[in-house]
């Protein structure tokens, strides 16, 4: 934004009072900069200034941003600014603000101080009283006493720092409502409180008086790949001793438990390894954890590649997408059934050596990307997103060999949990202090499940807990329930979505019942599901075995399944979970007119799209006339409802029968990601773009969505061997009904319109990063335009991204800028390259 804005404005003076010299890769002040004048906004962004002498002779300057600078001393002119109402100084290296500053600044309302290296906040910074906005994320700090007097804050950001404790001072302003602080070993109060918000905070503090209690606890996620040994370590450490799993016992979904180990409370996620829940994994996959990465070294092979691609760095490039800082612990099962202690030492060595090389050619890339930004001077944006990359770092600790079924390598290896866990460095925030009252409502519920005072399947209305608890703990106030609530949601203990409104009242206080439900239609063996559904079940659906055989049909060959079997798979797995109570059943499955919960749940999670069973086209119809009533044809055609499961999809025959073949004359646009595509990234990103565009195609890694006669077609492929989601639009075409710039604006809308799904969507994976580019129309070649702040563009600014007619690429070819970027051009010509 602040780019375009440069851009529109030019640089030099507008209307005597904003000076706009952003970008002008400046070291010191020009003098126009300081000439005599009422500035009032002055803009310095993104230049290499490391200080602003003479700055204060303009004293009436409301605005200052000196935000991408050099600046590693705070510039003391600054305090004469009296006036000043904006500062940004953010994207500097700032150690240190020296105090008397701030003082001084009595009408400064917002201050962006992000990204720097501030250990230590200014002591007077509390003396600004109107401040409103004050961003502090991305440095080092370690308390935020400082801005106790801040009495008219109403956001703070204060992300990424080395925050342990928050001072209640901050939270009893009434004004405050924006309060971010993840990334932060936080235990007073504990991040997962704060990610409820401002109002959970001030609830936090309220209960917790003048003591609380001290909690350490640690969630614990099994990663790995099928029959590495999962489950087995999981109940082995549970029982404390070895636990024989059966080889047929497949880990569907995810199991959790929870065990105490030495104080310790350690909370088990065992992911199933089989392939078809990958997609679902990243969702469970949290921060703040430790990863315990199984590798059967029995079938592990040093000298395959695809062996460790398999085993070990599909593993650990997923976690490190969703959660760039996380601790791996690195296990090795089966060495019982190696050969001999030099088969399993040359294993560990060999896992160990290509887990080094894997994170140092990752940072070796990372670092090249960065030095070829700054050298071309290309892109700020994606500069600083390079720049804080490079900070997070991903722990894997040494492999650990064992036989799980030798009680001495359980217990050994429950040992050095224990130790790494307690580890301040790795582990910062396993502790956290938490009032009185959190606990007692989390034992209740534990106690509710033991006591089997609640139904198995742990299905619980916030009344009926709250009708529980009352009479257990004496009067709970509803809203402090649900604080709570959304902290036991957030460490794993209970699963209650408040973002699904069908969900809002809904608890599952038995987490992997929940899982079990995803199980139904997240399998591997799915087909066979549906094979196996008995006569009975069927007519409890009023469904015929000719229906099983199309649900087959559909499934195999569109991916698709009927509502109608969900339904009957759903009550199927819930008789085997002998859950009885028909209510809840009809709740969960659903009827042919309502939806259960279940398929609320599915499309939250994006795992499925609402598809059409039948031609939406209905060749009885009859033909609508203007100011004509319109009758629907009888019988109506019948659609019963089914979704589209995009994991399984095959091949993309439909979508390139619909599209053809790629043109040159296509306009394109280029994802790249670094370092990869995640795992089910692409399926959501279909489910995304086909919720919006109703006519659609869907393939394996192909899509196609269409808006009035405009076809967008999007791909997830691998160049030499960079990952990418390519979007193309075909040229648009003169058509009559429609002026050039119309034509052109539809066209970028739609293909803006993915990316911008697509930019959402990269939110849940951190450890992600993005590069946009349109490729040289040329087919022979290799140069790209970059796409620059192109995350900060909102609707009306977009279309000024470039503001050149012709854009000429690092070979020398010349193309109109509208066939790159979204740009309506001024003047079409019949010839454009
Ligand atoms: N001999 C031997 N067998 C083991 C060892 N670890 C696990 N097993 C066996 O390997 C098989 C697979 O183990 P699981 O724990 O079910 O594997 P998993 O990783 O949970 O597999 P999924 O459920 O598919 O994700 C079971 O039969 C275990 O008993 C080991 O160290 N030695």
């Amino acid at each position: 934004m602040t780019q375009l804005r440069t851009m529109a404005q030019s640089n030099g003076f507008q209307q005597g009072e904003k000076r706009d010299f952003s970008r002008k890769k400046l070291k010191e002040l020009p003098r126009e900069v300081l000439a005599p004048g009422n500035v009032q906004n002055l803009y310095l962004q993104n230049n290499r200034l490391k200080q602003v002498c003479g700055i204060s002779a303009l004293c009436n300057i409301r605005e200052l941003n000196l935000s991408c600078n050099e600046f590693s001393e705070f510039p003391g002119e600054i305090g004469e600014l009296q006036h000043l109402e904006k500062l940004y100084l953010n994207q500097n290296c700032i150690s240190k603000i020296p105090d008397g500053i701030f003082s001084r600044l009595e009408k400064l309302e917002f201050l962006k101080l992000s990204t720097n290296r501030l250990a230590t906040l200014p002591s007077d910074l509390g003396n600004c009283k109107r401040l409103q906005y004050l961003n502090l994320s991305n440095n080092c700090l370690r308390d935020l006493k400082a801005l106790e007097g801040l009495s008219s804050l109403k956001e703070l950001y204060v992300k990424s720092n080395n925050l342990t404790d928050l001072p209640t001072g901050i939270f009893l302003n009434a004004d405050l409502t924006m309060f971010k602080a993840a990334g932060n070993p936080l235990r007073e109060p504990p991040e997962e409180v704060c990610m409820g918000g401002v109002k959970d905070i001030q609830r936090y503090f309220m209960m917790l008086g003048s003591s609380g209690q001290c909690v350490r606890r640690v969630k614990t996620m099994f990663l790995g790949s099928s029959m590495a040994g999962k489950s087995t370590i999981c109940r082995s450490l549970r029982e404390g001793s070895p636990v024989q799993v059966d080889a047929a016992d497949r880990t569907v979904g995810i199991e959790i438990s929870e065990v105490e180990m030495r104080g310790i409370k350690f909370l088990f996620w065992d992911f199933a390894g089989h392939e078809e829940y990958y997609f679902t994994h990243h969702v469970f996959i949290t921060p703040q954890a430790l990863v315990i990465l199984t590798i059967n070294l029995a079938s592990y092979d040093v000298n395959n590649p695809q062996s460790f691609k398999d085993s070990v760095s599909f593993w650990i490039n997923n976690v490190k997408l969703r959660v760039p800082e996380s601790v791996v612990l690195l296990v090795g099962t089966h060495a019982d059934q190696c050969m001999g202690t030099a088969d399993v030492q040359e294993k560990k060595a060999d896992i160990e050596t290509k887990v080094a090389a894997m994170l140092k050619e990752r940072k070796a890339n990372l670092e090249m990307r960065i030095k070829n930004i700054e050298e071309d001077q290309e892109d700020p944006a994606q500069l600083r997103a390079l720049q804080k990359f490079t900070k997070q770092k991903l722990k894997v600790l040494d492999l650990v060999p064992m036989d799980c079924t030798k009680t001495e390598d359980i217990e050994n290896f429950q040992n050095y949990i224990l130790c790494q866990v307690q580890d301040k460095d790795l582990f910062p925030s396993i502790e956290r202090t938490l009032p009185h009252r959190y606990q007692e409502v989390e034992s209740s519920i534990q106690d509710l499940k033991e006591n089997k005072d609640i139904p198995e399947h742990g299905i619980m209305s916030i009344e009926d807990i709250l009708i529980d608890l009352n009479t257990k703990l004496g009067e709970l106030d509803r809203e402090d329930l649900q604080c709570i609530l959304r902290y036991l949601h957030r460490i794993g203990i209970i699963v209650w979505y408040v973002e699904i409104s069908a969900l809002q009242e809904t608890v599952f206080v038995e987490p992997s019942f929940l899982i079990k439900l995803f199980k139904t239609t997240v399998r591997h063996d799915l087909v066979n599901q549906l094979q196996d559904i008995t006569r009975d079940q069927l007519v409890e659906e009023r469904s015929l075995v000719i229906h099983r055989d199309r649900w087959i049909d559909d499934l195999k060959g569109k991916a698709t399944l009927h509502n109608a079997a969900i339904r009957v798979l759903l009550r199927k797995s819930l008789q085997e979970l002998e859950m009885d109570d028909d209510d809840i059943v009809k709740e969960i499955v659903g009827t042919r007119s309502r939806d259960g919960k279940f398929l609320d749940l599915l499309r939250h999670f994006e795992i499925c799209l609402p598809a059409q069973l039948s031609s939406p086209l209905n060749p009885q119809a009859p033909i609508f006339f203007p100011n004509r009533k319109w009758e629907p044809s009888k019988p109506s055609v019948h659609n019963p409802g089914a979704c589209l499961f995009p994991n399984y999809l095959r091949d993309n025959g439909t979508v390139l029968k619909m599209w053809g073949e790629d043109s040159n004359e296509d306009i394109q646009v280029q994802v790249y990601f670094l370092p990869e595509v995640p795992h089910g990234f692409f399926h959501r990103l279909i489910i995304r773009a086909c919720s919006f565009y109703p006519t659609h195609w869907v393939g394996k890694d192909h899509c196609l969505v269409s808006s009035s006669n405009r076809l967008v077609l999007l791909k997830e492929k691998c160049a030499r061997g960079d990952q990418l989601i390519e979007i193309r639009c075909r040229r648009p075409d003169r058509a009559h009904l429609c002026t050039d710039a119309q034509m052109w604006r539809s066209s970028w809308d739609m293909m803006l319109v993915v990316l911008q799904k697509l930019t959402l969507l990269t939110h849940q994976w951190p450890g992600l990063c993005l590069y946009v580019c349109s490729p040289c129309r040329v087919d022979t070649c290799s140069a790209h335009f970059p796409w620059m702040d192109w995350k900060d563009l909102d609707g009306s600014d977009i279309y000024n991204m470039v503001k050149e007619e012709k854009l000429l690429c690092s070979h020398g070819h010349t193309h109109q800028a509208e066939l790159l970027f979204p740009k309506v051009p001024r003047d079409i010509k019949s010839d454009d390259e």
